[in-house]
């Protein structure tokens, strides 16, 4: 018998974003007390472990009751290890895990890890990522670090910190929407913690909002949804996976999507992807929002967004005007 999978959520944001403070936040709350937290710190540099009070073994237990875990070594290596003692009755059974990374980090490495297999086969599941975006540094901040604009695009919910201490946070929120136009967007204040760690976090939103502008800074990442009504045989979905890892994984901040397969189509899979690391596609009990079409969120960065477009088209068998079929695809002695 299988257990449920041990949802796992990104906390990320830039240095001195608000990360510590809405993760002392959120797990003072009773709901999120069976929450373990692993700090992603690197180097000798963070101090966030610190603010916790630890009990030993790099495990600390918060008052309220959460299980924290300071980390300076492998990621992979101490979440497997936080499995296996939960497992085996060593640590309560936490019902989730949040990471927090350190804020200059690129948030790719994070989701590919857990991504890998061994995670999986641990029992993560990557239920979201909720990024903290400083209000008062506000614009500057993206236009001068790359990884802060790369966390804010890849995240599934965007919370906006230290709205109190600037005047009108509007412009700013534009410039998020436009950035990620999938993310849902909240200010730190007003957001419940329950709703905040709620398992699953990732329904891809439909239709795609439009754009209200866009910075030319942000011009080489892209946000955007493929989708079909037709249902997809299995071979092709993997067809398509395969030759977008292969060709395009490079520009692939993150993927993921609900696929309506031809053996099952009321019983979605999810995929998540992160550049060239694939999940394990997971079958779903249900469509979670009564609509029943295919659609997959694409974040990238420099990446071709019509020629991705013309490879689903040619897996799922849509047609599209000057594309190449499938055939000519997969079949094509003088392909690439
Ligand atoms: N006024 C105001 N201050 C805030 C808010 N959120 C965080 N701060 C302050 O901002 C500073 C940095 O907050 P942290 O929570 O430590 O930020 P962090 O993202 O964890 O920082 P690093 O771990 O260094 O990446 C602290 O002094 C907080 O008190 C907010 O919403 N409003």
């Amino acid at each position: 018998m299988s257990t449920p999978a041990i949802p796992a959520f990104v906390l990320t944001g830039f240095l001195g974003a608000g990360k510590t403070t809405l993760l002392n936040r959120l797990l003072k709350h009773p709901t999120l007390a069976d929450t373990a937290v692993v700090i992603n710190e690197y180097g000798d540099a963070g101090l966030d472990h610190l603010l916790v009070q630890k009990s030993g073994d790099g495990v600390v237990l918060l008052s309220s009751g959460c299980l924290c875990c300071s980390l300076r070594g492998d990621l992979l290596d101490t979440l497997a290890d936080l499995a296996a003692r939960r497992a085996d009755g060593s640590l309560p059974p936490f019902a989730r895990v949040v990471i927090e990374t350190t804020g200059l980090a690129h948030p790719t490495p994070v989701l590919q890890t857990l991504l890998a297999p061994q995670l999986v086969a641990a029992g993560y599941r990557l239920a979201g990522v909720v990024a903290v975006a400083d209000a008062q540094r506000g614009e500057a901040l993206l236009d001068e670090h790359a990884e802060s604009l790369a966390q804010l695009a890849v995240a599934d919910h965007i919370l906006i910190s230290k709205a109190d201490l600037v005047p009108d946070i509007a412009p700013f929120i534009a410039r998020l929407a436009a950035l990620n136009p999938q993310a849902r967007i909240d200010s730190v204040q007003d957001v419940q913690p329950a709703e905040l760690l709620a398992a699953p976090a990732f329904t891809p939103a439909m239709p795609q909002k439009p754009r209200p502008f866009f910075s030319a800074h942000d011009a080489s990442i892209a946000s955007f949804v493929l989708t079909t009504g037709k249902t997809m045989e299995p071979y092709r979905l993997v067809g398509f996976l395969d030759e977008l890892r292969e060709h395009h994984g490079e520009g692939l901040l993150r993927l993921k999507g609900l696929v309506k397969l031809a053996d099952e189509p009321a019983r979605p899979v999810l995929i998540q992807g992160v550049q060239h690391v694939l999940y394990p596609p997971e079958r779903l009990s249900a469509w979670p929002d009564g609509d029943e079409r295919t659609r997959i969120v694409l974040i990238t960065r420099g990446l071709d967004q019509r020629r991705v477009e013309d490879l689903f088209a040619a897996f799922t068998g849509d047609i599209r005007l000057d594309a190449p079929d499938r055939e000519a695809l997969t079949n094509n002695p003088l392909a690439f």
